[in-house]
């Protein structure tokens, strides 16, 4: 696989996660399936119904604990250790990549295991399943807390868009793996990319928004086909 030198970037959606046990949310046990995503992940269902939401996350905190990475998780993990130039941006708010060793990731959509008072902002970590109390609170000032995440209609953080949109600007190969690449700023990622002449490759089960933008597709398990690209 000739990627030694080249410029890779990868961008993951919950595919990823599928055969780590991970419901994706369009899949069909997909989250969405009993709920529209605005109506659990958005500011607006928050404030209306806080338990409720947090009912949600906590559920999928439960389901991400008994998850492990899989081969799909660790071949990304391995490309870093190889690529002096790879980055990998996600939207998985399951923290699976770090687990399995990835170093170089963006958290585009935030984590599940963080958690953010809704008073003062700050952020901390907090992985305990189940959680004692819900809503939890702040333990600074008692305010209410809420996940690390990006909802539906807010913006994505600064930062982490800014490195993502560059790093897509600058790839020689990149990588759409898992994603229905439906939402956006971060379908938006492959088609900056191809238009600065990146390679696209795309892992997934089925097609895609995106797979009349790739140059290469994998049809899938991506946790069978990303393995075999790489070796
Ligand atoms: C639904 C979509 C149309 N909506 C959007 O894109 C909206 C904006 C918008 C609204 N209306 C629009 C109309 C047109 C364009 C855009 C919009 N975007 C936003 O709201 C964004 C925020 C978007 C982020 C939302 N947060 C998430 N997650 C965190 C929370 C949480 O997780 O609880 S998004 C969430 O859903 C997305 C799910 O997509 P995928 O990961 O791709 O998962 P999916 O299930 O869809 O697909 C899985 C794929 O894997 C494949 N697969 C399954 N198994 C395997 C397998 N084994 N192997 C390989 N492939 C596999 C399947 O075939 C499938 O293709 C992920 O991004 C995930 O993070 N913010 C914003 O626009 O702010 C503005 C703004 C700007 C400035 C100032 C103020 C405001």
């Amino acid at each position: 696989m000739g990627a030694m030198r080249r410029r890779v970037v990868a961008l993951t959606g919950a595919g990823v996660s599928a055969e780590s046990g991970v419901p994706t949310f369009r899949g069909p046990e997909g989250l969405w399936r009993r709920y529209r995503p605005e109506e659990l992940a958005s500011p607006e269902a928050f404030a209306r119904d806080p338990i409720r939401v947090w009912e949600w996350y906590a559920w999928r905190r439960e389901c991400i604990a008994r998850a492990t990475p899989n081969p799909a998780h660790r071949t990304l993990a391995a490309m870093e250790e190889v690529l002096p130039d790879f980055l990998l941006i996600t939207q998985n708010v399951d923290g699976l990549h770090s687990q399995a060793g990835s170093r170089r990731v963006i958290e585009l959509h935030g984590s599940l295991w963080r958690m953010r008072c809704v008073r003062e902002g700050r952020v901390w970590e907090d992985r305990r399943v189940p959680l004692p109390e819900l809503p939890p609170r702040c333990p600074a000032c008692g305010a209410l807390a809420r996940p690390d995440v990006v909802w539906f209609g807010e913006p994505l953080p600064k930062a982490a868009w800014t490195q993502a949109f560059r790093a897509a600007a600058e790839a020689e190969i990149f990588l759409i793996i898992g994603t229905s690449g439906l939402v956006e700023p971060a379908a938006s990622l492959p088609r900056w990319a191809r238009a600065h002449g990146a390679r696209l490759i795309e892992f997934n089960i089925e097609d895609t928004a995106l797979t009349p933008l790739a140059d290469e597709v994998w049809r899938g398990p991506v946790g069978e086909t990303l393995p075999r690209w790489w070796a």
